[in-house]
């Protein structure tokens, strides 16, 4: 299929139709990218390189070994009367010392997971499809054709019938309540439901005084109170007064792994350090009240949830942590479409929400594309490098050729073979998926385009059915589910994925350590 035979995966469609995804079948082809495959393997050419010095080193030792002290004065002497002996040993003796330094320079120190917690909302949270429905209606703002837009999409939006929502909104299910409270205050009560009962099960799992905590990264992208979020959480556990805490906020679904990626850095410039990612979203403050079909979007999808998440860099937690962090890689869109694919805005009446685009997909994947190449040389194995370098290779010789004896001899020029390119296969350097649930539609999408089985994307889904889409912590909802469904075994390797506001895709790959639940 040719570059620009490109429909990507269609949103549009009548109710039930299975539904055909049109990908591109040259997506994968450019994931990898080989100015990054040379950066991530120089320090191994380097560390071969100091192999093959010391190697000749030892030899000339060896070699001499019976009259050592005779090379020994004769080198000295070599030394004082040769220039070209003292030149060659000082240019081996340099590059030596830089490359060991560059080596300890670059080293990364391993940044551990020990344990995290996700939020399970209590039942008196959890609302029905009808009940969902049934609290719009109760607004007293949305028109009939709103509510039934809502209806339809909530029941083909992959989310079961028990999800959940603040107190804050569900409470005008009860006889004379007001619509919902969208004030500060419902918002922040909601805001310590959830994060006051990650962080103490997260602490407790870990066995971390909250004392011992160095670092703290909250991401929340729709509610960023003051005091912060970050706050409340040192003020509620005590944590110490030089803790370094950071706040993100706006930053969309994918924030939670770049929570992580601070998280980490920040754990490379504090050796022997323990670090706290708390990852939510707050919907108290967030329920759409107008009538435009992009912004109702979100009324049906997203859902409260959170997780917490407890890394560190001490080299004694590696006996009892349960993941290693391998690589992030965060990738920025460019270009108006990605910037406004998911917008907070105001709509013509003033009404405040969050619009989605219907190329959401389209960006998605875009986005997705970019990450994949950067993180291609991180996972891939050999065996599917290879032939990906073979094959860019032959294409190319084979486009030079074609071009050469176009101008001297077109009909040998026809004759001239066209190789195909070969498709690295994400599956043979990954054992197992977390992408996140934006919503059915967008998992389709990416199972679509990474060619992935059912198994493979049944965390998404499940995560989608049984929590909605709870932005930056359904990446974390689905490490639960295959920590304790999924065959996970020590020494399997999983992919984070998360898209999200901006847009962007970020990606974290982490090796399991430990298996127990
Ligand atoms: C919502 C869906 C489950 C609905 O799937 P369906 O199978 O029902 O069918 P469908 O896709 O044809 O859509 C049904 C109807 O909704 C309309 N529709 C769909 N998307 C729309 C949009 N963005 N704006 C306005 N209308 C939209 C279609 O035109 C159609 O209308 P009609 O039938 O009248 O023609 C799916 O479309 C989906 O998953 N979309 C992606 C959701 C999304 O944007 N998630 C990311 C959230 S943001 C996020 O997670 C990150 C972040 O916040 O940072």
């Amino acid at each position: 299929m040719r570059r620009n035979d490109v429909s990507m995966t269609d949103l549009s469609g009548v109710d039930n139709d299975p539904k055909v995804y049109h990908v591109r079948k040259s997506r994968m082809i450019r994931l990898v990218n080989w100015w990054t495959v040379s950066a991530t393997y120089l320090p191994y050419l380097l560390l071969a390189a100091v192999g093959v010095l010391v190697a000749q080193v030892a030899q000339e030792a060896v070699a001499n070994w019976d009259s050592l002290a005779v090379a020994y004065d004769g080198y000295r002497s070599a030394l004082s009367t040769s220039p070209a002996v003292a030149v060659g040993l000082g240019w081996r003796a340099t590059a030596l010392v830089v490359a060991a330094l560059w080596w300890l320079g670059h080293r990364r120190t391993p940044v551990y997971l020990l344990d995290f917690a996700v939020f399970e909302p209590p039942a008196s949270w959890k609302v029905t499809h009808e009940q969902l429905i049934e609290i719009m209606r109760r607004q007293k703002c949305f028109t009939h054709d709103s509510i039934e837009f809502m209806a339809r999409i909530l029941a083909n939006s992959g989310t079961s019938q028990s999800t959940a929502w603040p107190p804050s909104i569900t409470r005008c299910l009860q006889e004379s309540s007001p619509p919902s409270d969208r004030s500060v205050d419902g918002a922040r009560a909601e805001a310590e439901a959830v994060m006051y009962d990650i962080v103490a099960k997260a602490l407790a799992k870990t066995h971390t005084d909250p004392r011992d905590i160095d670092i703290l990264v909250v991401n929340c992208s729709l509610f960023s109170p003051t005091p912060s979020l970050c706050s409340m959480i040192i003020h509620k556990f005590g944590l110490r007064s030089d803790v370094r805490s950071f706040n993100l906020a706006g930053m969309g679904c994918s924030a939670g792994i770049i929570a992580v990626d601070l998280a980490r850095d920040l754990l490379m410039a504090r050796p022997n350090s323990i670090a706290l990612v708390v990852s939510t979203e707050n919907l108290t403050q967030n329920l759409y009240h107008g009538n435009d079909r992009s912004m109702l979007l979100q009324n049906t999808l997203f859902r409260c949830g959170g997780a917490a998440i407890v890394l560190s860099n001490k080299w004694q937690d590696a006996m009892r942590a349960k993941f290693k962090l391998l690589t992030t890689i965060r990738t920025q869109g460019e270009g108006l479409d990605a910037y406004e694919c998911v917008f907070e805005c105001e709509d013509d009446l003033g009404h405040r929400g969050v619009r989605l685009s219907k190329q959401i997909v389209e960006v998605a994947g875009k986005a997705m594309q970019d990450n994949f190449t950067a993180l291609g040389p991180h996972v891939l194995p050999l065996s599917e490098q290879i032939p990906t370098i073979k094959s860019y290779a032959a294409k190319y010789l084979c486009r030079r050729l074609t071009r050469v004896l176009e101008k001297r001899n077109p009909a040998l020029a026809a004759k001239v073979p066209r190789p195909r390119t070969y498709i690295p296969d994400f599956k043979r350097g990954i054992d197992h998926f977390c992408i996140h649930a934006g919503g059915r539609g967008v998992i389709d999408g990416i199972e679509k385009t990474l060619k992935l089985s059912q198994k493979q994307t049944l965390p998404s889904r499940e995560a989608l059915s049984r929590y909605g889409n709870t932005s930056s912590s359904s990446i974390w909802y689905e490490m639960d589910f295959i920590l304790h469904n999924q065959d996970l075994k020590r020494g399997q390797r999983i992919l984070q994925v998360a898209f999200g506001s901006g847009f962007k895709c970020n990606s974290a790959v982490w090796l399991c350590l430990n298996t127990h639940k």
